[in-house]
């Protein structure tokens, strides 16, 4: 099987580095919404045949060009959801930002247990996103489909496949970020394991991921870089 895990395109929230990760969440901005139109030429041919999005507006706006490229309803799946933030929800501040991001370094690091007031823990976050995984890949077992893209969020996407993937590391993700639109391309299956084969920054040019600010989720946290996969 092949996953395209996708990074919603940008909004607001993302220029103005909030943790904005409760349902519904900000709509796409209008950069967001050419994001999401330019994923139809970087993804419309590589034999997707299910879309998933989660439960927040912007990954649902930002699935719908290609799904409607490729002829497809998008489904949608709560699991998807961004990692919770909890308290520090629609802060931006430094020190809030720093938090949020050490939670998601220390499930990268196996430590599960720890969570900010008021939001999930490691356990809660891989238990909803394994199993949204599990009931994608399971509608698309059943309809002949083995091509899949899921559109989520930037810290959800880097740290599930910061864990699940094998040839990926903590500190490979901990220092890498995940732009708009940006993709993580798996293959394989939950039996067999997944391998990563593909990060990708923004598929517009590099200036116009500059504009759109990745937001403090899918950015990387400030320590020393680790080694790439
Ligand atoms: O930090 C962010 O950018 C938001 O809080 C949540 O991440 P997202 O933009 O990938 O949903």
């Amino acid at each position: 099987m092949r996953l395209f895990l996708v990074r919603h395109g940008q909004t607001q929230s993302n220029v103005d580095h909030l943790l904005d990760t409760a349902v519904p969440g900000a709509d796409l901005s209008p950069l967001g919404r050419e994001q999401a139109g330019a994923l139809v030429g970087a993804l419309g041919e590589r034999g997707i045949g299910a879309v998933t999005a989660s439960t927040l507006v912007r990954t649902q706006q930002t699935a719908a060009p290609l799904a409607a490229h490729l002829g497809l309803d998008v489904a949608v799946a709560d699991g998807l959801r961004e990692i919770e933030a909890g308290d520090l929800e629609m802060r931006g501040d430094e020190e809030s930002v720093r938090r949020y991001l050490e939670v998601v370094a220390a499930w990268l690091h196996g430590d599960l247990t720890v969570a900010e007031p008021g939001a999930e823990d490691g356990h809660a976050f891989f238990a909803r996103y394994d199993a949204a995984v599990a009931d994608a890949l399971a509608a698309a077992r059943a309809a002949g489909v083995d091509t899949l893209a899921l559109v989520s969020h930037g810290a959800a996407i880097r740290t599930w496949s910061g864990v699940r993937a094998r040839n990926l590391t903590a500190a490979f993700v901990i220092a890498t970020g995940l732009e708009n639109t940006g993709v993580v391309e798996l293959q394989g299956g939950p039996g067999e394991g997944w391998t990563c084969v593909r990060w990708t920054g923004a598929v517009l040019g590099p200036e116009q991921a500059e504009v759109a600010g990745a937001g403090p989720a899918a950015e990387p946290a400030p320590v020393e870089p680790g080694p790439v996969f």
